[in-house]
């Protein structure tokens, strides 16, 4: 069979594994591609490469050797100048080689979007040294979130209260570095009421938008979430109106996860991410389209139609307690027989757990936003790591 389309998915992931999976249900071949074997987008592709992406020869040797309709990004740390290069000689990126760009690094976007574009944004200062944070500090005041740029899922982020602990969020961010030399953004913090993922596909036929979607983090990671969050009319509407200008400056096909803080009636904008959202996993109980669905009909140019959310849903993650390669999972039975109208699991397929690594997610729909949450919460929990005779 001649596929619809060939697709080559750099990072495979969690988030990965879904487009793999949707892409296949439309006749797609996917080689998924990432910096260690038998990650869980790989254990479900027709194809699978090993490679660090931040390795621009070897990024662009795999493409050549696959000549893909479609590159499509799934993590941030990419050699995105690679993915530019080659959008020039014809190469279509996901959603755009800008997107993916300006997206890598934290100081880009938030370049783009408060500088460029004008939109709220917390206040913020960049530092490449203990001394320049320090600065930062005393510029923007307590307390301040420091990360680095280029990071994801919380790492390397931490938030200081006073100015005894700056030198402990610099070593933090250093220690999570990836030996390029290391660059934070200090934002002053955001006393927010609640916090969103705006889920805004851009496809050949406008700009549409999901039910916004609620959720709790800890150490910067997704604990929690659930949709739709409830807010007023007025700060979905600026939500709204900020994600589409922020979408329409990425340029391309695909959906975005954009996320605000939302305090009173003020909507701020945070980060965003040009492809599906780890709090989007929800949608794939709450929705008739997933997440996963709707980026893969935006980008081979098939209809998008307006989201049909299916009820009150919540997503609660299954995290590890410590590192294991001959981990086990127990309690499934557990966790799916926690009342609610529905209730799943999803194993990722990680081969190896390590301290907080998300290794699971439990997905429920239920009667209410509270009932879906909590059973979430409850089912998560039953799921049990044994870590076997590792250390
Ligand atoms: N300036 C801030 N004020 C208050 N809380 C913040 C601020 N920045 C980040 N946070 C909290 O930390 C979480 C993670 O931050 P952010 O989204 O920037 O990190 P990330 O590493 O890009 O996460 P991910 O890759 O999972 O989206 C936010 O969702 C929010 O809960
Ligand atoms: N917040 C971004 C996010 O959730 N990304 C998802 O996590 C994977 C990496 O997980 P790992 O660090 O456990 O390998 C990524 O590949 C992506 O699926
Ligand atoms: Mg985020």
């Amino acid at each position: 069979m001649t596929p619809t389309a060939k697709l080559l998915l750099l990072g495979s992931g969690e988030l990965g594994k879904e487009v793999v999976i949707s892409a296949q249900r439309l006749g797609c071949h996917v080689i998924a591609c990432d910096r260690y074997a038998n990650a869980p987008a790989m254990q479900v592709a027709d194809e699978a490469e090993v490679f660090s992406m931040l390795d621009g020869d070897a990024l662009r040797a795999a493409i050549r050797k696959h000549a893909p309709d479609f590159v499509v990004p799934e993590i941030e740390a990419i050699r995105t100048e690679v993915l530019a290069d080659l959008e020039a000689e014809g190469l279509v990126v996901v959603p755009s080689a800008r997107a993916a760009q300006l997206t890598m690094n934290r100081d880009a976007i938030r370049d783009l979007a408060a500088g460029e574009l004008g939109l709220t944004t917390s206040p913020y200062r960049y530092a490449e040294s203990l001394r320049e944070l320090e600065d930062a500090a005393s510029e923007i005041g307590f307390p301040l979130v420091v990360k680095p740029v280029m990071s994801s899922s919380g790492k390397g982020q931490s938030t200081v209260r006073g100015p005894g602990d700056i030198a402990e969020a610099w070593a933090y961010a250093e220690d999570s570095g990836r030996g390029d030399r290391l660059r934070v953004i200090a934002e002053g913090f955001v006393d927010f009421d609640y916090e969103i993922t705006l889920l805004t596909v851009s496809s050949a036929a406008g700009i549409s938008f999901c039910p916004p979607i609620g959720h709790r983090q800890a150490r910067g990671d997704y604990q929690e979430s659930w949709q739709p969050a409830a807010m007023s009319a007025a700060a979905l509407d600026q939500a709204q109106a900020m994600a589409e200008r922020v979408v329409e400056a990425l340029g391309g096909h695909g959906i975005f996860g954009v996320e605000f803080f939302v305090k009173g009636e003020e909507v701020i904008f945070s980060e965003l991410s040009p492809r599906p959202h780890d709090t989007g996993m929800v949608t794939l109980v709450s929705q008739d389209l997933s997440e996963f669905d709707l980026h893969v009909r935006a980008i081979l140019g098939l209809p998008v139609p307006p989201v049909r959310a299916v009820g009150p849903s919540a997503s609660a993650v299954i995290l590890a307690g410590r590192d294991s390669r001959a981990f086990s999972f127990t309690g499934l039975a557990e966790a799916l027989s926690v009342e609610a109208d529905h209730v799943d699991v999803r194993l990722f397929g990680k081969p190896e757990t390590r301290p907080f690594r998300r290794m699971g997610v439990a997905l429920v729909r239920a009667g209410s936003l509270d009932e879906a949450r909590k059973a979430a919460a409850e089912a998560a929990g039953r799921v049990r790591i044994d870590y076997g005779d590792s250390e």
